[in-house]
């Protein structure tokens, strides 16, 4: 059964506060009568009781002043997964969250919140109900998974119910949701350009997609249960819509909601897979003389072809989670904000 503290009247911070689940997550705080304080590269967008403090986070100094008598941080903050770059994900990923850790310590912040990720345990093969017990992927499938891994290793070690520091890792999988810059520009983005004609694999494999507003939900939930006693201390939970979907039939219902066909003609995985793993090693090699982003990279081909759903059993027994928003009702709330997506437009 979850424990739960009313919200404080004392602040708390959202780290990466700019970003799409970190705005999502602010205006939820807001309404809970939180106030709040966005620590993030940039500003996006202007909303009263938020506080904004524009800095990189891997600098400790710009941190503190934003975490100024709060006693709770949320860090959702990290590059871009197509970014695909080394140095960068190891510099904010890894160094960066090390610095978050200590601007917490130092400042006497009592809860860090991480946005993790469920892949932390994949490694392009079928996961199938997973939880939390997973071992972390030995060989993950590019950089942004490999820093995800230690950066919540990082942050779980860190938990000192002692020295009352506690920490939490939120693993949610398939985000989606109205001004999301990934997921369903990038659809788009690939069914304008005629890429979205063919299916990899069978078609039939499930995976997570796990609507905003739920990953909200199970943050703030994660933030009020998390107490010296509380056996949240220092684990990771999976939060996800409790509904694996074909990741086709998904897809589909996204395209179709905006005007344009389904794909429809097979292609086998191993083939896709290995196209697209050429091409990445074609770019890597070609990077000093031009940038070219393919739309088919080695991780978006594994995860269009396996099985990937996970349990969050974890997270209704210890946190009373419970999706908020079902899927069907997140897909029309998410194609409807986004006219400028449609057919034609
Ligand atoms: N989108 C998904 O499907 C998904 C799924 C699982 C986990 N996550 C995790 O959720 C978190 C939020 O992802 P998102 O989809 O909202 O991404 P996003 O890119 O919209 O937001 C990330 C934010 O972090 C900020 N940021 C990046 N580097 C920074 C730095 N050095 N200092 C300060 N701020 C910095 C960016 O400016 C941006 O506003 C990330 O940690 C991501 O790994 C995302
Ligand atoms: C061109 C098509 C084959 C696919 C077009 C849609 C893709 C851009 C998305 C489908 C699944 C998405 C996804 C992520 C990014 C966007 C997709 C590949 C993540 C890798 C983003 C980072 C998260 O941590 C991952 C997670 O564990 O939730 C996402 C997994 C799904």
């Amino acid at each position: 059964m979850a424990t739960r503290i009313r919200p404080s009247s004392k602040r708390c911070a959202v780290i990466g506060g700019s970003g799409f689940l970190g705005r999502h997550l602010v205006e939820k705080l807001v309404d809970r009568g939180y106030s709040v304080s966005v620590f993030d590269i940039r500003q996006s967008y202007e909303l009263p009781g938020v506080s904004f403090h524009q800095g990189d986070l891997c600098d400790k100094q710009a941190l503190l002043s934003a975490l100024e008598d709060v006693s709770l941080v949320f860090h959702c903050a990290s590059p871009a997964p197509a970014s695909d770059d080394r140095l960068l994900f190891e510099r904010v990923n890894i160094k960066g969250t090390q610095t978050v850790i200590q601007a917490c310590i130092d400042a006497g912040v009592q809860k860090l919140v991480l946005t993790s990720s469920a892949s932390v345990v994949f490694e392009g093969t079928d996961v199938k109900n997973g939880k939390e017990d997973l071992p972390y992927a030995k060989r993950p499938i590019d950089y942004y998974t490999q820093t995800k891994i230690e950066q919540e290793k990082l942050v779980l070690k860190a938990c000192d119910q002692q020295k009352g520091f506690l920490t939490v890792a939120i693993r949610p999988h398939g985000i989606f949701g109205p001004r999301d810059p990934q997921l369903v520009p990038t659809l788009v983005d690939a069914a304008r350009q005629g890429k979205m004609k063919f299916i990899i694999g069978d078609g039939t494999n499930l995976v997570d997609f796990t609507y905003v507003e739920n990953v909200v939900h199970g943050h703030i939930l994660a933030a009020e249960c998390l107490r010296a006693d509380s056996p949240i201390c220092g684990k990771p939970y999976h939060i996800t819509n409790d509904e694996p979907v074909r990741f086709w039939d998904f897809m589909s219902e996204i395209l179709v909601g905006l005007g344009y066909a389904a794909p429809r003609f097979h292609l086998p995985y191993g083939l896709v897979y290995g196209i697209a793993l050429l091409l990445w090693l074609l770019t890597w090699i070609l990077r000093p003389f031009m940038s070219f982003k393919p739309t088919f990279t080695p991780m978006r081909v594994a995860l269009a072809g396996t099985y990937h759903y996970y349990s969050c059993e974890r997270a209704k027994e210890h946190l009373g989670y419970k999706p908020v928003v079902s899927l069907k009702e997140g897909i029309k709330r998410t194609v409807e904000s986004y006219p400028q997506l449609r057919r034609g437009a």
